[in-house]
């Protein structure tokens, strides 16, 4: 069976290949794509690699990722995440091919104080959240068979995430301000690379969005701390209000997800936030010696 992933030198693309390359998808024959190889932007391009060839899947790890760059590079942010994700979808339309698309929490506003459901109504309050939901919208439009995951906070030992930016900082200074009052769910790439794999390995059809996080509740400062603890680093974390931060993007105060359908639909235990981290420490410290 075979399997095109979009996006492949980000964070996510980085982690599937690691899976692929660490033996854990032996009976799926991968085609990895960086941005150089595949323009997600450029219909043309997307629809002779997806028509000319007989994938059964598509991952899309494209996206432009950047909350703070996407509202001065609107132009691009829309043409990556709305347009790209169009090209994706109609294409895979035309070829046959599942598409399973990542999203983000960032669609919601984060007024709620309840784990958001799958059906709430998503308001974003920033560009890249509002482009990846006219991303979605786009790919329900134009595609039934589509798995549109949405995740948050994805951090790795590959890529650039919170949890590499904080060892970085961590090394650097003996003290760090970062915010608490905007609480989530830190999760870790390889958990939900395991998860994309396991909806394929069972040929669910059960389309749809879904909502997929690690386990538990965290601020950015919570999560620091743990980063900190967990790797030893001895550093003066300070919990500061995000009007103390300022940042060209507003984030949600609140996007905690409520992962029951995708628990109940593919029989799933998901791990907590502060497991995975240890597990991801250990992945870079390797990495990193
Ligand atoms: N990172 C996070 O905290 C979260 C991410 N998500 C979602 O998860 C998905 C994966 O994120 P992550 O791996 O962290 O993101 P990254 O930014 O690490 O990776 C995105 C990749 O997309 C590529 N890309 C950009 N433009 C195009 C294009 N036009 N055509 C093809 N590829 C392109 C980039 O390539 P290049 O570097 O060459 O530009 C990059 O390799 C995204 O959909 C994101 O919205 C959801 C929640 C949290
Ligand atoms: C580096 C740093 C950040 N912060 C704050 C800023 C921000 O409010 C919060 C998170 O920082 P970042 O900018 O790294 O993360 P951010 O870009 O907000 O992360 C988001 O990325 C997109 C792609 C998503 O889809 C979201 O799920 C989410 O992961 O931490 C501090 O308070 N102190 C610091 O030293």
């Amino acid at each position: 069976m075979k399997i095109l992933v979009t996006g492949a030198s980000g964070q996510l693309g980085s982690t599937f290949k690691s899976l692929v390359s660490g033996g854990h998808a032996k009976d799926l024959d991968f085609v990895f794509k960086s941005s150089s190889e595949l323009d997600i932007t450029d219909f043309d391009e997307v629809r002779t690699e997806l028509v000319s060839s007989d994938y059964a899947y598509c991952i899309n790890c494209a996206a432009f990722t950047n909350v703070d760059k996407a509202e001065a590079e609107n132009d691009l942010a829309y043409k990556v995440n709305v347009t790209g994700a169009r090209n994706l979808a109609m294409n895979c339309n035309e070829s046959k091919t599942v598409l399973i698309h990542i999203s983000t929490d960032f669609v919601f506003d984060g007024f709620l104080n309840t784990p958001y459901l799958e059906e709430d109504i998503a308001r974003p309050i920033g560009f890249y959240g509002d482009t990846k939901y006219k991303g979605e919208r786009a790919i329900i439009n134009n595609l039934e068979e589509h798995f549109i995951i949405r995740t948050s906070w994805l951090y790795s030992e590959f890529g650039h995430n919170f949890m590499k930016t904080m060892l970085k900082l961590g090394a650097e200074r003996d003290e760090l301000s970062v915010v608490y009052d905007q609480v989530g769910t830190p999760t870790y790439a390889l958990d939900l690379a395991n998860v994309v794999l396991h909806i394929i390995k069972a040929h669910s059809i059960e389309y749809g969005v879904y909502n997929y996080s690690n386990e538990g509740v965290a601020s950015w400062y919570d999560f620091a701390k743990a980063i900190f603890d967990d790797y030893k680093i001895d550093i003066d974390l300070k919990p500061i209000l995000s009007t103390e931060y300022p940042m060209p993007a507003e984030r949600p105060k609140f996007s905690v997800l409520d992962k029951s359908k995708i628990k109940n639909t593919f029989g799933l235990e998901i791990p907590h936030w502060k497991d995975s981290l240890k597990v991801a420490l250990k992945a870079y410290s390797k990495i990193n010696i």
